[in-house]
């Protein structure tokens, strides 16, 4: 593309140097430019794209785009705010490919992960041929990508669609997370569908707080088009969750077709009778004017929102809804989320990626729900995230185990230690004596501790890193996959 029909797309925009000049990929970080790529200067919360200028023409970069001048030779392209021009150019760049393809993206504190795999999944058993974005990888087809962001930065999301759509994806399934909302990552896309989840605190380090969160997810909802066209294919949905009180805020917003789920009677999509066991979940759902008795592997009453979500995104995709809760009823595991370790001891371990409050506090009722023995909780909060909800998480673990182990997750730029004893006025608020509780920072010795002091028909919940295969101390990334270490640990238990 030339950098004057890039320049096209705003409005008082300016070049310097070659309008001619061809640029043959985007890129926003100077250490992964390619020759002839363009590069974006983003002023960011770190550090500043501008200062990086010179790197990306040493590399090959065909052109900039800047909110101001910087030295060197290369064409210019001035724009006011380089981060929203991100989104215009890569939405242009590759044409567009959420015109092309049905994309259902969703939303919320927890659940994104959950939701959009089991979507993905009763998709691709009607075998239509999808993509999937999110925390744990992304997927074109039956190939998986790593995954850097749960939501990509617009130049990858829009190159992205694109390669789903060139290896004939009809459908695009992703997560939306609020920094991707607040920042316009997700800019120009079209959905077909915003899918909402819940609102519970997360987040608040970048936020500040929780209203300014809540409209961030918001912005889900008000940018939703297409409503009421006439034809169904056409038009946008917004599902959301009735039982979540930020729902009707955000059915005020949106200008798409609203459709609800959740447990109560006005849902119009709704789960009764549902009954849950260490081993999964089972549940009716009605909706609009059909049953059926669904019995899923995943366990815990937060996936049976989950499911509800996904039942009520493919619904309006005209998939019947016994097929649908056929696929349901095949779904094994979502890596990292309540799963199982080491199953033929006589305790439990269970892997979770509960990382907030409102999270840890569903796993661990859940687990309360079938638990015979003990609950030790095993868990952490991120570093340089979040410090407000590091003693509530505290309070949690502390209510609802009987055993708590304070460790790191992920203390990244921040000192291990301190992490761990701001977690712990939550314990001590709660009454925990000191023989009921212990720090350790590191999470293999937290680990194998829990596994050591575990008697037959406890259950042992490992909580915060799920499918995460490092852990992030200072600036380095050290591989550790809870769930190997905790087989590693039970192993070692039973020599
Ligand atoms: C708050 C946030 O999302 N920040 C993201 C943002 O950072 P930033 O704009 O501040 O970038 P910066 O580091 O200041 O750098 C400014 C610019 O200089 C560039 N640069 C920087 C260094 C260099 O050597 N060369 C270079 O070109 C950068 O690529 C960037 O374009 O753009 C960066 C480049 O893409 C991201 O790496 C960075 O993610 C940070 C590391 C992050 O941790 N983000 C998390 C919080 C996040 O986005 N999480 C949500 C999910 C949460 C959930 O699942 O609940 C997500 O969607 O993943
Ligand atoms: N619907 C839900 N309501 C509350 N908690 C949930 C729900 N679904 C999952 N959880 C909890 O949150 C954890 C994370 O789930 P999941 O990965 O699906 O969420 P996510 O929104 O994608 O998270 P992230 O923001 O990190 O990407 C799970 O391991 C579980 O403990
Ligand atoms: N997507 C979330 C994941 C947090 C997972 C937890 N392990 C941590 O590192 O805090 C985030 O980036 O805030
Ligand atoms: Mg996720």
């Amino acid at each position: 593309m030339r950098l004057e029909q890039l320049a096209s797309l705003f409005i008082g925009a300016r070049i310097s140097g070659d309008p001619c000049t061809v640029v043959t990929g985007i890129q926003t970080d100077s250490r992964k430019v390619r020759p002839g790529d363009l590069f974006l200067c983003i002023p960011g919360f770190v550090s500043d794209g501008h200062d990086f200028a010179a790197k990306a023409a040493e590399a090959g970069a065909a052109a900039l785009v800047v909110e101001r001048d910087v030295p060197g030779e290369l064409p210019k392209l001035f724009v006011k705010d380089a981060r929203y021009a991100m989104a215009v150019i890569a939405c242009a760049f590759y044409n567009y490919p959420s015109r092309e393809l049905k994309l259902i993206g969703v939303t919320g504190t927890n659940g994104k992960t959950t939701t959009s795999s089991l979507i993905e999944f009763i998709l691709r058993d009607q075998r239509y041929r999808t993509g999937l974005m999110g925390t744990i990888s992304m997927k074109i087809g039956d190939d998986w990508f790593e995954a850097e962001r749960t939501t990509q930065e617009a130049s990858d999301l829009q190159m992205n669609l694109r390669r789903m759509l060139d290896a004939g994806a009809d459908y695009a399934v992703m997560e939306v997370s609020s920094h991707a909302l607040e920042l316009g990552r997700v800019k120009g896309c079209r959905f077909r569908t915003a899918l909402f989840t819940n609102l519970t605190q997360d987040h608040l380090d970048f936020h500040q707080t929780m209203e300014r969160y809540k409209a961030a997810k918001g912005l889900f909802f008000s940018r939703l088009g297409n409503a009421f066209s006439g034809d169904p294919d056409e038009t946008a949905f917004a599902l959301l969750n009735a039982d979540d009180e930020a729902s009707a805020d955000y059915a005020k917003l949106t200008s798409a077709q609203v459709i609800t789920y959740g447990l109560g009677e006005n849902a119009d999509v709704r789960a009764t009778d549902i009954r849950m066991t260490s081993k999964g979940t089972r549940f009716t759902v009605t909706a609009f004017g059909e049953r059926a008795d669904i019995t899923m592997k995943l366990v815990g009453k937060f996936n049976v929102y989950n499911a509800l979500g996904a039942i009520s995104s493919t619904l309006i995709e005209k998939i019947p809804l016994p097929l649908i809760a056929n696929s349901l009823e095949r779904v094994s595991v979502v890596p990292g989320r309540m799963e199982t370790v080491g199953d033929d001891s006589d305790y439990l371990v269970i892997v979770d990626y509960a990382h907030t409050p409102d999270g840890l506090l569903k796993a661990l009722e859940t687990i309360r729900e079938f638990c015979e023995g003990r609950i030790i909780t095993v868990f952490g909060c991120g570093g340089d995230r979040d410090r407000s909800k590091r003693p509530i998480m505290g309070s949690i673990a502390a209510r609802h185990s009987d055993y708590v182990i304070v460790t790191s997750d992920n203390p990244r730029s921040e000192e291990p230690e301190a992490i761990l004893r701001e977690i712990e006025p939550g314990i001590v608020r709660e009454g925990l004596s000191a023989e009921r509780y212990e720090l350790i920072a590191d999470r293999r010795d937290a680990i194998y501790k829990a596994v050591e002091m575990a008697s037959p028909r406890d259950v042992i919940l490992i909580a915060g890193k799920g499918h995460e295969p490092i852990q992030i101390v200072g600036g380095v990334h050290h591989h550790f996959d809870d769930r190997l270490v905790a087989q590693e640990a039970i192993r070692g238990r039973s020599k």
